[in-house]
């Protein structure tokens, strides 16, 4: 069952889209990763989702629901930094969180266990590490149970601790059966923790899939020609051919499949005869480079 389905969503700010014709599917019980530099609309995209920012043009669809405001009561989500009393200890926050949300406060010791605060609920914020101030406050994002939890960015200014952390209690709370939507800049945390991914660059999606589809079936040769202006329209012509790019005078182009030697045939047809031609199995994080130029 989809639980997030995005129809072109699309938003401008004045004449700039800072989201693009965006179509996205997450599917009941995905970790599904939102990556892409800063910047490049994720923020915007998930304040569309919560209703927060209202959409130029596109539809939002959530649990394939009718009733879209209906549908948002499944969600809990955090949007930037947690905002907390710091004078207040970490359960009376929870405790205030729970009487706006209404939720019963037997939901409390529930958030707590299961984000790891179990003994340290009771000290107060201000002495709460950043890491222990994003576990709080995912855990008052879960106190409505919802199905669905969003995470802009949860790891953003943690150690690697606090990264681990948040990584195990995201795979915790896929295991309880929720769905995870999670949006980050940073590869390797996606690559850990998620099962699906969309890369977004400028406002647009620019791939979409399972992480092990990304990593698997990512094919690029290299070939050199000594006319690499034909060699890269010709490449560009093959049927197999998603994307095709001039590096270093090599044409790296981007296949559906691996069948170098198909290629090498329907070059050699066209009268190129290659004098390089070799495959590189591109990992998620070239991938991921390549295409959003960022480092
Ligand atoms: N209220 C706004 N008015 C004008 N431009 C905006 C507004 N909100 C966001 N933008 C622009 O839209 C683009 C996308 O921003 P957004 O915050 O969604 O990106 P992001 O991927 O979440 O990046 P970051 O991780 O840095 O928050 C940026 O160029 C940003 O400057």
């Amino acid at each position: 069952m989809p639980v997030i389905e995005t129809i072109g969503l699309t938003k401008a700010f004045k004449t700039r889209k800072a989201v693009d014709n965006v179509h996205l599917t997450v599917e009941s019980g995905q970790i599904f990763g939102f990556l892409g530099p800063n910047g490049s609309g994720k923020t915007t995209t998930i304040g569309m989702l919560l209703g927060i920012i209202h959409p130029t043009s596109g539809a939002i669809k959530l649990f394939n629901s009718p009733d879209i405001h209906q549908a948002r009561r499944r969600v809990g989500a955090i949007l930037e930094s947690p905002n907390f009393y710091p004078y207040l200890t970490g359960y009376e926050n929870l405790k205030i969180s729970a009487k706006i949300k209404r939720c019963p406060t037997s939901q409390i010791d529930k958030v707590i266990q299961v984000m790891g605060l179990k003994g340290r609920e009771h000290g107060l914020v201000r002495t709460f590490s950043l890491g222990m101030k994003q576990r709080l406050a995912i855990a008052s994002a879960l106190l409505t149970n919802p199905d669905l939890v969003i995470l802009d960015e949860p790891t953003n200014g943690l150690d690697p601790e606090g990264i681990k952390e948040i990584r195990e209690v995201t795979k915790t709370l896929a295991s309880g059966g929720k769905t995870i939507f999670l949006s980050s800049h940073l590869l390797s945390e996606v690559e850990q923790v998620c099962t699906h991914v969309a890369i977004l660059k400028q406002g647009k999606v620019m791939r979409q899939g399972s992480i092990v589809e990304l990593l698997s079936k990512h094919f690029v040769a290299a070939v050199k020609h000594e006319n690499t202006a034909l060699l890269l329209q010709t490449i560009s012509e093959y049927d197999k051919t998603v994307r095709a790019t001039v590096k270093d005078n090599f044409v790296h182009a981007e296949l559906l499949d691996g069948n170098l030697s198909a290629l090498n045939e329907f070059l050699a047809q066209k009268g190129l005869f290659v004098s390089h031609l070799s495959d590189r199995r591109v990992n998620l994080e070239e991938s991921f480079f390549e295409l959003t130029g960022s480092e």
